[in-house]
């Protein structure tokens, strides 16, 4: 690593910045349109000031946590993204070690540039599988599979992706995946169009335009359901319509999300939207975040709404670029020794302790 300190995610981002590879960067950071929704996740949770509580015993603070049957060491993880060999030539097998060694869980994407069998051979952690609904159903229900049989213990499915969003930095940029990284996990000719640059497009968008399934509906899931006997969450939901009708259609639990700013430009903040959410889902299932979560205290805000956990998506790309697994470990490990720092300075010490009083007066 390099020799400043890396003391918190905002350090992380800038030795990535200036690790990779400009057109790499602009990838990972960038976001939708004007990038509205990209600034709105992180000034959503600037705008919420949080209420300590004093003189309450914090000397142990507990973060132990239990999502779906997997025992965590705090209730963050890491979302999923693409082609983590863009950020570190070992790729998912450094991210998966790191997140295993913070004790952490991993969701890892379809579109992931190593093997579903490397990633868990080397997780000592929970790992979790996350879809896009392609047009090739049997690629898809391939993917399931394999994943079920390696002990994937949950699938993820997105859901605001029938098409990529308009990334302008990436049409500029006339962004393609370097030849050498692929995600191995899919069939090579499916996924030959990454790899096409042209510029003023991108070749990700074109590729989701060919591959992706813009037709999926809610009746849809009951196909998924039918492959596995896996839990399936849903990433994507931002509204009380659409957390409903998640619940009617049985789901295991719900990913509040937009993409990280990076599809639909002008959709809300992800804190924002959390609340809506987990009225309409009244406990009927866990409900997670992600999207600008930084610091320990955005966690904390997530956590006293309601959320069962966060999960954090560009910094794991940050730690990794920065130091492969052991950058991981430490962006992961960071988040959560903030998290216990903001929970003994707010006086809760247990997670339960962590509810809507820190951010509203109580009735009263
Ligand atoms: C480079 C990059 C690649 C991504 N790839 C995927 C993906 O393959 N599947 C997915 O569901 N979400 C993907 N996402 C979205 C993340 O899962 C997550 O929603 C988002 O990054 C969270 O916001 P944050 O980066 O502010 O933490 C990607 C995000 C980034 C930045
Ligand atoms: C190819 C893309 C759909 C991967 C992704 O989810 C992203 O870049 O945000």
């Amino acid at each position: 690593m390099d020799g400043a300190p890396l003391l918190c995610l905002a350090d992380f981002e800038a030795a990535a910045g200036r690790r990779l590879p400009p057109d790499v960067w602009d990838y990972i950071r960038g976001g939708s349109g004007e990038e509205l929704t990209l600034a709105g996740n992180r000034s959503a949770f600037a705008r919420l000031p949080l209420r300590p509580r004093f003189l309450v015993d914090v000397e142990t603070c507990d973060l132990t946590t239990n999502l779906l049957g997997a025992s965590l060491s705090a209730p963050i993880g890491v979302a999923p993204t693409a082609f983590h060999r863009l950020a570190h030539p070992d790729g998912e097998v450094a991210t998966a070690r790191g997140a295993g060694d913070a004790g952490q869980l991993m969701v890892v994407s379809i579109l992931a540039s190593r093997s579903l069998k490397d990633i868990a051979a080397v997780a000592s952690g929970p790992l979790w599988l996350q879809l896009y609904w392609l047009r090739r159903r049997d690629l898809l229900a391939e993917v399931v599979r394999q994943g079920e049989a390696l002990g994937y213990r949950a699938l993820v499915l997105t859901v605001d992706t029938p098409r990529v969003g308009r990334r302008l930095r990436d049409r500029r940029n006339g962004f393609a995946v370097p030849p050498d990284i692929t995600a191995v996990n899919l069939d090579d000719a499916m996924m030959a169009t990454t790899h096409d640059a042209h510029t003023g497009t991108s070749a990700l968008e074109r590729h989701a335009r060919e591959q992706f399934d813009p037709t999926l509906t809610w009746a849809d899931l009951a196909w998924l359901r039918g492959l596995t006997g896996l839990p399936v969450l849903l990433k994507g939901v931002l509204t009380a319509e659409d957390a409903r009708l998640a619940v009617e259609h049985g789901v295991a639990g719900i990913v509040v999300s937009n993409h990280g700013g990076r599809q639909l430009d002008a959709a809300p903040a992800a804190i924002d939207a959390l609340p809506e959410v987990l009225d309409a889902v009244a406990g009927h299932c866990p409900v997670l975040l992600d999207g600008g979560v930084r610091t320990g205290t955005d966690a904390l805000k997530a956590l006293a709404l309601g959320a069962s956990a966060v999960l954090v998506g560009r910094p794991v790309l940050w730690g990794l670029a920065c130091g492969g697994a052991s950058g991981v470990r430490d962006v992961l490990g960071v988040l959560a020794a903030e998290l216990e720092d903001a929970m003994a300075l707010s006086g809760r010490p247990r997670l339960r302790d962590v509810d809507a009083t820190l951010l509203t007066r109580p009735s009263g």
